[in-house]
Order: structure tokens, then C-alpha cells, then sequence
């Protein structure tokens, strides 16, 4: 079993440390994550310069680039064989609903399933890693059942783990993914000139929190397991946007 693993809240980050350590001992582990904190930058991919690999003291390889890049280049060369599993995480902070298009937590997670390979991607559902070992413990906990499961066919899953002394207990639910509001207002300040700058506001709150989505289960306890696919295809609009159009099918 080889696994490998990346973040987006940088080589440096707990959450990343967490998840090596729980994982130890179900086969070669890589780590290979952000130089910096990569929060928001989706499945960015740095085109427009080269990227560095450097490798910290404990052996973790960190790039000067996004999380998609990381797992892009060690996919495309870095590694020199193609892992058996790929994890992201364990974030600090949630990825549910609207959060997962922006999420680089997600993103590195993806770039693995869309070179084919099995993906999970952790996050905590509470800033500030509280909890951590016992959310850490949980995702190997789920990992071992993914494997016992098998690897033979690419999937890609989004789990949210609530802040809890006993995350390995909680129940499991598989969620689909509820939808936040939009963000709140843009934060506008001035710099040291005297000139505007602006801050992304907070994540809007849960609009689609109902039964059976990510915000539900972990609002009551549960760790939220969701099944992700990256085709964006609107398909019920292909015959409608036929239709209007004047398209065939
Ligand atoms: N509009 C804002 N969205 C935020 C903020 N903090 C987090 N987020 C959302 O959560 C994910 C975090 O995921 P990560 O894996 O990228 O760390 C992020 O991508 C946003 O979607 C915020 O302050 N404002």
C-alpha cells in the first residue's frame, strides 16, 4: 500500500502532521504539501512559473505552489509510481456545501481522483484543531474500512469530522452536500497608504442544512461522508438549452 498525502494549510500545518502519524503503519506514506497556507485556492494549478520542491527535516516535501500542484507534480513525475490512495487533510475548518468548489483541502483530493486514483479529503469541522488526535483517529479509522472496501475503482470523498473528544464513535452518515449563502460583504480597510484594500468577508451561513446534507449530519453529531464526481455537466438542461436553442440533442 502506497499512500500520499497533501494539505492546503501548508507542510507546517497540525492537521497534516495529525494525519501522517494516524496513518503510520498501513503502508509507504509521501507527504507532499503547500509551502504556505493554500486555504481558498480551489484546483488552481501555477502555470505562469516554475515550482520548487524543497523537503522539511521530518522528510515532508513542500512546493512552492498550490495544493493541486503538489499532487499534479507528484503524479506527473515527482513520485515515480502512482499511489494506491490519496489524502488531503486534515483541514483547519470545514469543507461542506459551497465550500467544496473553493477548498484546496478538496482540490488535492481531486487532482488525485482525476488521475484515477482513490481520494478522500478530511476537515475539521471547527477552526483551531481542537480535537485533533481524536479526528485524526477517525480518518484512519475510515481509511482502513475504505481499504478493506478495495481500491480497484477511483472515488472521491469529502469528510467533515466534528471537534470531538471521541470522533472515532460518532456515527457515520453519507451526506450529499448541502448550500451555504453567499459570502458576507467584502471588508474594506485602509493600508498603511492610505489606499483601500479588501478582505473576502466569512462564508455565508447554511441555507440548504436539511436532513441528509453535510451541515445536517455534523450539526448533530455525526461525521459527514460525501460522495463528490467532478463532472459539472448540467444535465437535465441539455434538452432544455436544446430546446431553446433550436439545438438538436
Ligand atoms: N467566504 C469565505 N469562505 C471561507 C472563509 N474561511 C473558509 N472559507 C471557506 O471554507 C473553505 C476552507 O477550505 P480550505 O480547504 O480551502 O481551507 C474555503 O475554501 C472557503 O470556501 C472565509 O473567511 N470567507
Amino acid at each position: 500500500m502506497r499512500i500520499l498525502i497533501a494539505n492546503d494549510d501548508g507542510y507546517l500545518a497540525p492537521g497534516l502532521l495529525a494525519l501522517v502519524k494516524a496513518c503510520e503503519g498501513l503502508g509507504q506514506i509521501d507527504v507532499i504539501a503547500p509551502e504556505q497556507n493554500a486555504s481558498g485556492t480551489s484546483n488552481s494549478l501555477t502555470l505562469g512559473r516554475p515550482l520548487s520542491v524543497y523537503t522539511a527535516t521530518n522528510g515532508f516535501r513542500y512546493v512552492n505552489g498550490t495544493p493541486s500542484d503538489c499532487v499534479h507534480v507528484a503524479l506527473t513525475g515527482l513520485l515515480g509510481y502512482k499511489p494506491d490512495l490519496v489524502l488531503s487533510g486534515i483541514n483547519n475548518g470545514a469543507n461542506m456545501g459551497d465550500d467544496t468548489l473553493y477548498s484546496g483541502t478538496v482540490a488535492a483530493a481531486t487532482e488525485g481522483y482525476l488521475f484515477g486514483i482513490p481520494s478522500i479529503a478530511f476537515s475539521q469541522v471547527d477552526k483551531g484543531w481542537g480535537q485533533l488526535d481524536a479526528a485524526a483517529a477517525m480518518a484512519r479509522s475510515l481509511v482502513e474500512q475504505v481499504i478493506a472496501g478495495g481500491l480497484n475503482e477511483a472515488f472521491l470523498l469529502n469528510v467533515n469530522i466534528p471537534n470531538h473528544a471521541d470522533a472515532i464513535s460518532l456515527p457515520r452518515c453519507i451526506t450529499r452536500l448541502g448550500r451555504r449563502h453567499a459570502s458576507e460583504a467584502v471588508i474594506r480597510q485602509l493600508n498603511p497608504r492610505g489606499e483601500t484594500i479588501y478582505w473576502i468577508g466569512p462564508a455565508g451561513d447554511a441555507r440548504e442544512a436539511g436532513e441528509g446534507t453535510d451541515f445536517y449530519a455534523t450539526a448533530n453529531g455525526s461525521v459527514s461522508v460525501t460522495p463528490l464526481q467532478v463532472d459539472l455537466t448540467h444535465h437535465a438542461g441539455l434538452p432544455v438549452w436544446a430546446n431553446r436553442l433550436g439545438l438538436p440533442l
